[in-house]
């Protein structure tokens, strides 16, 4: 990205940022950061200083940035055996994939991820400058390759195996939250994924209780999900599926009832509410005001890759727009089933328009 570029950027997230501060960043002089503003102002491109009205929601999306390969195989798969396959490559990562859709969605999402100073790195921070994210909080690591997610989908777009080559995110630790909470903490409400180190995440859901910030937690995995703290004090929403919600309430779910209890004994530990992710059954959602099932919207699965982070990113739009939590929900299913209906992890046609359309359709 050129100098002037990044400058837009930064001015985009922080319109009474001074040069000197704009400098430092940057690392140039003052002088020759005044010089770049002169010439944007001249081609029209700042049109001065202005007031702003707090009435943008920003949200902080910190978590894994990864390309995601996908080969999609073109006939019944056969394990231990060569399958003819169609292959495909789109950028991916949960926290990556929620700031893209919530950027869709009219929101200014931001992003606090790592990524490596290779080819997939570069295109991970060109995609999300043009996206409009605010890129400042994406940190390179010299010494680490950017996140890969290898997934293996059936022909009915239905995932067979995946693979997660993310040990980058071991380097996302506690130490540089810190360096950046400055930054993230001023933002409307926090997602956070569970790619980054332990110790990260904790740092992040104690800071955003201390400081009474909405948090929004994808666990992304069972695996990853026991990274969690057992406190989750200042969790406001938690995403998991069933494997994950198993994982982190230590309930084994085998009826319907075995929802509430598991929901239940997440609000024992600290979290406002669940909504549990059910594949193609939908959603079971759940707080101390509301709960229930609401039906997965029938879809022409293309591929389930993203359906999880677009539902989360329609959650935490209905949250923004002060939805009750079932509104949310529902809102959430019509961004899934956008999403579903797309080969990306990420639907470019996804916006407020498409699902309310897409609501109203299946209505
Ligand atoms: N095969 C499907 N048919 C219809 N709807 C689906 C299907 N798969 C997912 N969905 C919809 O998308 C929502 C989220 O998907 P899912 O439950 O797979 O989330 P997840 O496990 O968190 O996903 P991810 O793979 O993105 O992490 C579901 O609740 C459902 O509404
Ligand atoms: O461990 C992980 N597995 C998968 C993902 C990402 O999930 C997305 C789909 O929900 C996909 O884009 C992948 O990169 C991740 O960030 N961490």
């Amino acid at each position: 990205m050129d100098k002037e570029e990044q400058i837009l950027q930064i001015i985009r997230f922080n319109p009474y940022i001074t040069q000197q501060e704009l400098a430092d960043q940057i690392g140039l002089s003052r002088p020759a950061v005044a010089n770049y503003i002169k010439r944007l102002i001249e081609a029209g491109r700042i049109k001065g200083r202005a007031y702003v009205l707090n009435d943008e929601q920003t949200i902080a999306c910190v978590g894994g940035a990864n390309v995601d390969r996908k080969a999609h195989a073109l006939q019944a798969v056969r394990l231990q055996s060569s399958n003819p396959v169609k292959t495909e490559e789109s950028l991916g990562g949960v926290a990556r994939n929620v700031a893209e859709n919530l950027a869709r969605l009219n929101l200014r999402p931001g992003l606090t991820t790592v990524v490596g100073q290779d080819k997939e790195g570069e295109w991970l921070r060109d995609a999300s400058f043009k996206l409009g994210l605010d890129t400042q909080m994406m940190m390179t690591l010299s010494q680490e390759r950017t996140g890969t997610y290898s997934a293996f989908l059936d022909p009915s777009g239905e995932l067979v195996v995946s693979m997660a080559d993310m040990a980058i995110y071991d380097a996302l630790t506690k130490q540089l939250i810190q360096q950046k909470w400055s930054h993230i903490k001023q933002a409307n409400a926090i997602f956070l994924d569970t790619n980054i180190a332990t110790d990260a995440l904790q740092e992040v859901i104690e800071q955003s209780a201390k400081q009474q910030l909405t948090v929004f937690v994808d666990p992304v995995s069972s695996i990853k999900a026991e990274k969690l703290p057992k406190d989750l004090t200042g969790v406001h929403t938690i995403l998991p599926n069933q494997e994950e919600a198993e994982t982190l309430s230590g309930i084994t779910i085998n009826h319907e009832q075995d929802y509430a209890l598991a929901c239940q004994k997440l609000l024992d530990q600290g979290v406002q509410q669940v909504v549990l992710t059910l594949g193609a059954k939908g959603i079971y959602y759940y707080s101390q005001d509301e709960s229930g099932f609401i039906e997965a919207l029938p879809v022409d699965v293309k591929d389930v890759t993203g359906a999880g982070d677009a539902f989360t990113s329609g959650v935490i739009y209905g949250a923004t727009q002060q939805m009750s939590l079932s509104e949310s929900c529902r809102f959430g299913l019509g961004c899934a089933t956008v999403t579903l209906e797309s080969e990306q992890s990420c639907a470019e046609d996804l916006s407020v328009e498409t699902v309310y359309n897409k609501l109203k359709e299946l209505n």
